[in-house]
């Protein structure tokens, strides 16, 4: 059986140790390496004891040695890391899915504008595929390096694609509100996850100034040049994983509720990950824990002519890790589901 060896960057990180959990039942991938910038030589149970049978070290970043060692690299680095890393990387003929936001938008402008940080070179930019698995299919399986979409991006896009593609929406009428568990921070420590301050509590941040709202928009304009600009707002909820994105558009023209639920039935029939469901029914965010599931649902209110839409993912799977390993797969030309078709974590 094909085996390809693969290798972990930020493995200490959530986005990291997820990925260490899908590619260790992967029939393909075979974990040869897991890389840390502040840990050389330290067992990885040393960081995570519920990973205290496996024997990998950390070890150091090197790209030229990482490249004798393996074909394949998951760089699960901040925004700021993966700009100056994943480069180096690619110059050494390494294959490359990265899960920032540094390769996302194809504007370094636009990146500095809503990252506040330096953006990668546009030519570097431009060689990064964005790996929406989806709806980008055909690019992801003839490229070498993957730009893995943002965790409330996939929620959203997932969502409104079926509209933005029959480009029915009133230009500038989307308005998107989202919430988030607490893991899509990150592992760092912070205020903002301090248990004390989200323990029952929910806080609305970054308003109307969260670094995504340009991804949603760059890849809606992709499928409807008219469609405008989007309100996005984000929240943080009191739980470990899960994102539901709550979305409102106004149609430019009449459509029952049947209608619009035929259109998404239709549009992701043959999607596996993506489960609309039935007409009435809405999804929930345990419905999906720990699975790469996306679950839609959507009703039509004829009071406002207003379509609203419900997406639910886990972060870390959908959002992160486990549609980092679906892009993996399709780049290899592997079965896409291999790895990460586990059901959902219920209750
Ligand atoms: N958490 C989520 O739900 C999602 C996260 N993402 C993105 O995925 C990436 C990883 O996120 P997440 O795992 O949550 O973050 P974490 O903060 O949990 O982990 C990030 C890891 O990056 C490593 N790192 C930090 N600085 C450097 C450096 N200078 N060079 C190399 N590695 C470094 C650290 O490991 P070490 O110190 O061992 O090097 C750290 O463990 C981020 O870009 C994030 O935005 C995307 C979608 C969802
Ligand atoms: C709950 C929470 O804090 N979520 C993070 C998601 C960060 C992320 O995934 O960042 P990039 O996709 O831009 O790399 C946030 O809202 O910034």
């Amino acid at each position: 059986m094909t085996q390809v060896n693969v290798g972990i960057v930020g493995a200490t990180g959530y986005g990291g140790v997820e990925l260490i959990r899908l590619l260790d039942g992967h029939p393909h991938f075979n974990i040869h390496s897991v890389y840390s910038s502040s840990q050389n030589d330290l067992p990885i149970s040393e960081v995570y004891p519920h990973l205290s049978h496996f024997a990998y070290k950390l070890k150091g970043i090197n790209p030229k040695e990482m490249a004798k060692e393996v074909e394949l690299v998951f760089t699960a680095t901040p925004s700021g890391v993966s700009s100056k890393l994943v480069p180096t990387l690619i110059n050494e003929g390494l294959k490359v899915v990265d899960l920032s936001g540094d390769f996302r938008l194809k504007d370094e402008e636009l990146y500095e504008q809503w990252y506040k940080k330096p953006s990668a070179s546009l030519e570097d930019l431009e060689k990064a595929i964005y790996g929406l698995s989806e709806w980008f299919a055909d690019e992801v399986s003839s490229a070498d390096f993957i730009s893995n979409p943002g965790c409330y991006p996939t929620a959203t896009l997932l969502g409104l694609a079926p509209l933005a593609q029959e480009k029915i929406v009133v230009s500038n009428s989307i308005i998107i509100d989202a919430k988030s568990g607490i893991s899509g921070a990150g592992r760092g420590l912070s205020q903002l996850a301090h248990y004390a301050e989200i323990n029952e509590n929910m806080k609305i941040y970054k308003v109307n100034k969260h670094q995504h709202i340009p991804e949603i928009e760059s890849v809606l304009s992709r499928w409807d040049s008219e469609i405008g600009n989007v309100m996005f707002n984000t929240h943080l909820i009191p739980m470990t994983r899960g994102i539901m994105t709550t979305m409102y558009a106004q149609l430019k023209e009449e459509k029952s509720i049947e209608e619009l639920h035929a259109l998404y039935v239709q549009a992701y029939e043959a999607k596996p990950f993506v489960r609309v469901r039935k007409l009435g029914e809405f999804p929930s965010t345990k419905e999906v824990s720990g699975s790469n599931y996306c679950d839609i649902g959507l009703d039509y209110d004829e009071r406002t002519k207003r379509v609203t839409i419900v997406s639910v993912i886990d972060n870390l799977m959908k959002g992160a890790a486990g549609q980092a390993v679906h892009n993996a797969n399709i780049m290899l030309g592997f079965e896409e589901n291999l790895g990460i078709n586990g059901l959902p974590v219920y209750p």
